[in-house]
């Protein structure tokens, strides 16, 4: 860094090492905001949009080591701005991740064939590879030819496909999405083949003998996050969308997709981003600039902070969204469980007879309650027996209690709260308190057509129940009411039911509560008046776990770790 005096300013532009695969050159140089804003800065390998305002002499070890490297003089006041011709080389290597080019079945290959499957190409040798396969049915010429194909971006292109001895494979429909007009930013092809599983994994694996490799699983979505089409957050949500379980959780996962948090969390980063370059720029030049002002400091993170916060409320409603709610129905045998399991889901799918000790097994029946995802488990009625069979069953109840989230216990109108009662409520609240998911619990008074619900529920055994209902289960009385509680139980926070409004996943809640937790000592550390170096660091804090929800800022680790748990072809 010869010759580069810390008053000329230079500030570098700082980005984050993402992946090791994606090269060490993440520095930038501007000789100011407005240079970079005219674009004079060497193209990067890999560069999202919101970076760290550095001076030179801060940067990290081997970003400077790359400036070193580079030809950009740093002597010249005016400063020379040269575009490295090695930099700009590797650049191009690196647009399109790894370069290779991948393919899969991105329709369904296990289980039902549909009566098209797509076979879909990412990377620089789609074109060429789809060509040496792919006749096109329109070209008017007489002989057709292999390697004649003039793929137009999003024109949709009718022909066959052949293998290297001419023999036929497919008829298909070729659609060229051509880079940047792609899902993944490069050139994409899909291939839709005919349907039942045969002709997609013939053609497939013509594409890889012409030289693709099978695709990861979310290697696609992968690629369209490392070039920019998406941050990591709405690639999480491509995730959450395939896998959602209700219209509801599919609504939320699009808001995501669409970019809500993204642009919020996107907005946090650069508001942290900025009072960061104010205080950095205090530390080190101090006796130049004015004296921040921290009052109007101090309300920029509390509004910032107000935001995380905000977030933070989805968290609760999107798990539930996603993973679902596990509803255990437990109580004596005979008060009618699976007569509610049968009634609350409109099926048949628990038996039910006057005898008790009826279910031995756990029944579960799948339904929907205000756009929630919900499991119902009926289990064997909870008591003592010498029945072998009866007290497995007796035992999966506790098991299945053990892992749901809200606990439902039948009594019946007609006897009361009996002993046996008392007995199981005794074994359900243990449940809760050796459980590390903290269950609610629901008291169902079933039976209200032979005696009034009110003597059980007007005593001493309904006040430990978070919510009590009364039920006719062979009417298929009281079921809105069943309903209606047990939505206010599970608790969606203020955020509308069933709106469009994107929620947190986990990995985004743990970042923004890492981000609000740094927000708040950093007000401490201001209203303590302690060193700005300080502010430095609790800001710093919050941009790199605003980075790591966008993406900006994310291990090599963490991507995979996302990335993997995504279908093949997606
Ligand atoms: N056949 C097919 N259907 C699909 C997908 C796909 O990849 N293939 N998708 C995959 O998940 C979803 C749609 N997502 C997509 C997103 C962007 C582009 C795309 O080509 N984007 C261009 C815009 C094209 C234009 O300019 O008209 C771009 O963003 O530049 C394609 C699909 C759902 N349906
Ligand atoms: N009158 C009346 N009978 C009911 C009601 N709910 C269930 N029953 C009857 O009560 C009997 C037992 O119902 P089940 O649903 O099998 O009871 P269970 O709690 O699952 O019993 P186990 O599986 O043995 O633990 C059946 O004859 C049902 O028809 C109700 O609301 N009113
Ligand atoms: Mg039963």
């Amino acid at each position: 860094m010869h010759g580069m005096s810390r008053s000329i300013a230079y500030l570098a532009w700082e980005v984050p090492m993402i992946t090791r695969r994606l090269s060490v050159v993440n520095t930038c140089l501007g000789h100011d905001r407005n240079f970079f804003d005219r674009k004079a800065y060497i193209h990067l390998p890999y560069h999202r949009s919101t970076c760290h305002w550095k001076p030179v002499a801060s940067l990290s070890e081997s970003s400077q080591a790359v400036l070193r490297q580079s030809s950009i003089s740093f002597s010249d006041s005016r400063t020379r701005f040269e575009e490295d011709k090695s930099l700009g080389n590797k650049s191009s290597d690196h647009s399109n991740g790894t370069g290779d080019t991948i393919a899969a079945i991105v329709t369904p290959t296990g289980g039902q064939h549909g009566a098209v499957e797509i076979i879909r190409l990412s990377g620089p040798s789609a074109i060429a590879i789809v060509k040496s396969l792919f006749l096109p049915a329109r070209k008017r010429q007489v002989k057709k030819l292999r390697n004649d194909w003039n793929p137009v971006s999003h024109m949709v292109e009718y022909g066959t496909i052949i293998d290297a001895s001419g023999a036929l494979i497919d008829e298909v429909l070729v659609v060229p999405m051509l880079a940047p007009r792609s899902y993944t930013r490069e050139d994409v092809i899909e291939i839709q083949c005919h349907g039942g599983g045969i002709c997609s994994r013939r053609v497939l694996h013509l594409c890889l003998e012409a030289g693709a490799r099978l695709a990861q699983p979310g290697e696609f979505t992968l690629r369209a996050f490392l070039n920019g089409r998406l941050d990591l957050s709405q690639a999480e949500n491509v995730a959450q969308l395939v896998s959602a379980k209700t219209v509801s959780a599919a609504e939320t996962a699009l808001a995501g997709l669409q970019g809500g948090l993204s642009l919020l969390v996107q907005s946090l980063r650069a508001e942290c981003i900025e009072m960061l370059a104010d205080i950095d720029a205090r530390v080190d030049f101090d006796d130049e600039l004015p004296d921040l002002d921290t009052i109007s400091l101090i309300q920029r993170i509390q509004k910032a902070q107000q935001q995380v916060e905000q977030a933070l409320t989805t968290e609760r409603r999107g798990k539930l969204l996603q993973v679902g709610i596990q509803v255990a129905i437990v109580g004596r045998p005979n008060v009618g469980k699976s007569s509610l399991l049968n009634a609350w889901s409109q099926t048949n799918k628990a038996i039910v007879t006057s005898v008790a000790g009826t279910t031995r097994d756990v029944i579960e029946a799948g339904i929907v309650v205000g756009g929630f995802p919900v499991k119902l488990l009926d289990t064997a009625g909870i008591r003592d027996t010498s029945d072998e069979v009866e007290s497995i069953g007796v035992e999966r109840s506790i098991v299945a209690a053990r892992g749901a989230d809200v606990i439902v216990m039948v009594v019946n109108a007609k006897d009361g709260w009996t002993e046996e009662d008392t007995h199981i409520f005794d074994r359900v609240l243990k449940i809760r308190e050796m459980s590390s998911r903290v269950a609610q619990s629901m008291l169902v008074i079933n039976k209200i057509d032979q005696a009034s619900a009110s003597t059980i529920a007007g005593s001493k055994f309904a006040n430990p129940f978070d919510k009590v209902v009364a039920t006719c289960a062979t009417q298929r009385v009281g079921f809105e009411d069943l309903e209606a509680a047990f939505l206010e139980l599970v608790g969606t926070g203020n955020v509308i039911v069933g709106g469009k409004m994107w929620a947190v996943n986990e990995r985004q809640a743990e970042q923004l509560l890492r981000a609000s937790k740094a927000l708040e000592r950093l007000q401490v550390s201001i209203k303590q008046n302690l060193p700005m170096d300080f502010w430095a660091v609790d800001i710093k804090e919050a941009a790199v776990a605003f980075g790591e929800v966008s993406g900006d800022d994310v291990s090599e680790e963490v991507l995979s770790r996302i990335f993997s748990k995504f279908c093949i072809g997606k």
